[in-house]
């Protein structure tokens, strides 16, 4: 399968129950034993009550190959609660690879191999018991494209509610669309097909769809790289705002994008080594690293 194969297997609907457009899944109420009975992630407790740890994300030693070409290369890093967390590096470097181990998107590659763990809440995402599809209703993920159904607003913003049999209902279509700074643009036009939004329309759409389901992580493939600037100033604005509820994960090639709206910022450089990991403003101003600082002022990348 090859890289674009990922993202169309993943953003349309399928009738297995499970797909949320832009990657999203689900088997229903969320983290509650499934299958055989195995626990899963505790669902008892709301995200909002689990605030109390300052993590949400560990990665711990994560290597990936494709076939014999290592991507990534022994990463661990700790992914702040409620925050924006940006990867940057130059094309080739794994930041794509990194994001989609983070909901286990690399599973459908068949030529990826994953050695070592990703924690959500303590829970690695890759021990045997966990059930990707119900993973994903917890980390939902935004691609480069916006990637809108052949529906309505409405029944965008609706549908992972509805795959996952919960109840929906206008205040939770409204509140999701608050969310995305959409509403107003939409409010009169909800039983319109969302094709006929602008691109930076449907993008704020994609970003509603996948709130909408209340995910704990928002991952984001370069959101805004198609947009323009008056859209993607929205975006970034969005994105700021989201992490007061969410954690979010970017991936750009846009380096004063990551400095005006990330906390913190993972450096990747070539051979999927990640080189540098701190606050943005440190990274910005004062790496560690003379590679990180080469690549930061241009010499490369
Ligand atoms: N499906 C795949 N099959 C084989 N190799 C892959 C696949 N996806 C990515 N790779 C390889 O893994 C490495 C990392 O790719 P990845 O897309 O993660 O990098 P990136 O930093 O996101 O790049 P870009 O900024 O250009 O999107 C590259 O060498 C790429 O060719």
């Amino acid at each position: 399968m090859s890289k674009n194969d990922i993202d169309d297997a993943t953003v349309q609907p399928v009738d297995d129950g499970g797909t949320v457009g832009d990657g999203q899944q689900s088997t229903g109420e969320g983290q509650r034993p499934t299958g055989d009975g195995a626990p899963q992630f505790d669902t008892n407790v709301s995200y909002r009550e689990r605030r109390s740890t300052p993590s949400v994300v560990e990665v711990r030693d994560l290597n990936v190959y494709y076939g014999d070409e290592q991507a990534l290369e022994n990463v661990e890093m700790t992914i702040p609660r409620q925050q924006v967390t940006a990867m940057i590096g130059p094309s080739g470097c794994g930041k794509s690879t990194f994001l989609r181990c983070l909901n286990r998107m690399n599973d459908l590659v068949e030529a990826a191999r994953i050695e070592g763990e990703v924690l959500l809440e303590g829970t690695n995402l890759y021990g045997d018991d966990v059930d990707p599809v119900v993973l994903r209703r917890r980390i939902g993920m935004v691609f480069q494209q916006p990637n809108p159904f052949p529906k309505s607003i409405y029944d965008n913003v609706a549908f992972g509610l509805r795959v996952q049999n919960k109840t929906v209902t206008d205040e939770i279509i409204e509140r999701a669309l608050k969310r995305a700074a959409l509403w107003d643009e939409v409010k009169d036009k909800l039983h319109r097909s969302a094709l006929d939004l602008s691109g930076g329309q449907q993008q704020r759409l994609c970003i509603a769809r996948a709130i909408a389901v209340d995910p704990d992580v928002i991952l984001m493939d370069e959101p805004a790289s198609a947009l323009d600037p008056v859209a993607t100033s929205k975006i970034e604005d969005l994105i700021e705002a989201l992490a007061e509820d969410y954690t979010v994960v970017i991936v750009t090639h846009n380096m004063q994008q990551a400095a005006r709206i990330s906390d913190k910022t993972a450096v990747f450089l070539t051979g999927g080594e990640l080189v540098e990991f701190d606050d943005t403003n440190k990274i910005f101003e004062n790496p560690e690293h003379d590679r990180v600082e080469d690549y930061i002022s241009g010499k490369f990348g």
